[in-house]
């Protein structure tokens, strides 16, 4: 279990120098204690509330899931917070700036990304060459970079500047060994992995993560665990929406718990799992 929430800012900020992922991983900002801030978010489809005036907060260097029985407004929630639906009403904070109605790639821009399953057109590329694809929007790159003549070496630099870290993230996440591989060929473990390596070459500070176990062998599963883990050591921060009840509490430092479109109570899991309206909430189900 986590303490990285119980230490103090300069700790957390130290690890992120002393990181597994060297220079890239220095981009981390960890100077804001609650970087993703969610205030009376609502979201209806016709007839159907889906969130309703959902308030919540993910605290830096945390691993805090999110959770709730089905229709709870879990992915309308992942989907608003990153920019793929607009909210009806309500604010999303990151960073301490309003993200609220911005476009996936400018919140993309600003350090928040979610994993993306590898659509079916990436299956037929390598994962090298779906590495490459991947930041198409890095931060701070400025369009002048590329359009200037007399700038031409500068795009050669940042592309082996990128060749580097994508090999230095394969490295990371264990799959270096099958760059050549086709992504069609891969296992749905080796998939997550390399959806989560993807979603880190963009430089994030924070991932949201939407089902990432989903399928994934309890081996690939344990290991993309340490993964998650390691990176949360080093300061990113994490949002993940999970089914799988003992991996959140076993995994999670905080546990948020949506129920009709808003939050139901939120605490360590020890305080979910004792809570009677979550059990009821999950209509008996074991929690
Ligand atoms: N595009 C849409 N059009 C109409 N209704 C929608 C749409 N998206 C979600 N809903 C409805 O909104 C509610 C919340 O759905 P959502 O998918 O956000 O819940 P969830 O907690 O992610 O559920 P699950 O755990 O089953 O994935 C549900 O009643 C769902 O049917």
């Amino acid at each position: 279990m986590s303490d990285a929430a119980d230490q103090p800012a300069e700790d957390v900020a130290r690890k992120v120098d002393e990181g597994a992922l060297g220079a890239f991983a220095s981009g981390v900002d960890t100077s804001v204690d609650y970087p993703l801030q969610v205030e009376g978010l609502e979201k209806s489809f016709g007839g159907i509330t889906a969130v309703d005036g959902a308030t919540f907060e993910v605290e830096s260097g945390t691993l805090t899931g999110l959770i709730g029985p089905n229709g709870a407004g879990k992915s309308t929630t992942f989907n608003l917070i990153t920019g793929m639906l607009k909210p009806d009403a309500g604010t999303v904070t990151f960073n301490g700036e309003d993200i609220t109605g911005e476009e996936p790639h400018q919140i993309a821009n600003r350090g928040m990304v979610r994993t993306f399953q590898i659509a079916r057109e990436l299956s037929e590329m390598t994962v090298l060459e779906n590495m490459m694809l991947a930041p198409k929007h890095q931060r701070g790159e400025a369009l002048w970079r590329s359009v200037m003549p007399g700038l031409r070496d500068d795009v050669r630099e940042q592309e082996e500047e990128l060749l580097e870290r994508v090999w230095e993230v394969l490295d990371f996440f264990d799959i270096a060994h099958i760059a050549e591989e086709y992504a069609g060929n891969l296992s749905g473990g080796q998939r997550k992995l390399l959806e989560m390596a993807r979603a880190l070459l963009t430089d994030p500070d924070m991932l949201l993560l939407d089902e990432p176990f989903a399928g994934v062998n309890p081996t690939l599963e344990k290991k993309l665990l340490e993964h998650v883990h390691e990176l949360r050591e080093q300061g990113y921060t994490f949002l993940l929406v999970e089914h799988d009840m003992d991996l959140i509490m076993n995994n999670c430092e905080h546990v948020i718990v949506l129920h009709q479109g808003s939050v139901l109570t939120e605490g360590t899991p020890d305080e979910i799992r004792s809570n009677e309206e979550v059990i009821k909430a999950y209509l008996g189900g074991n929690v």
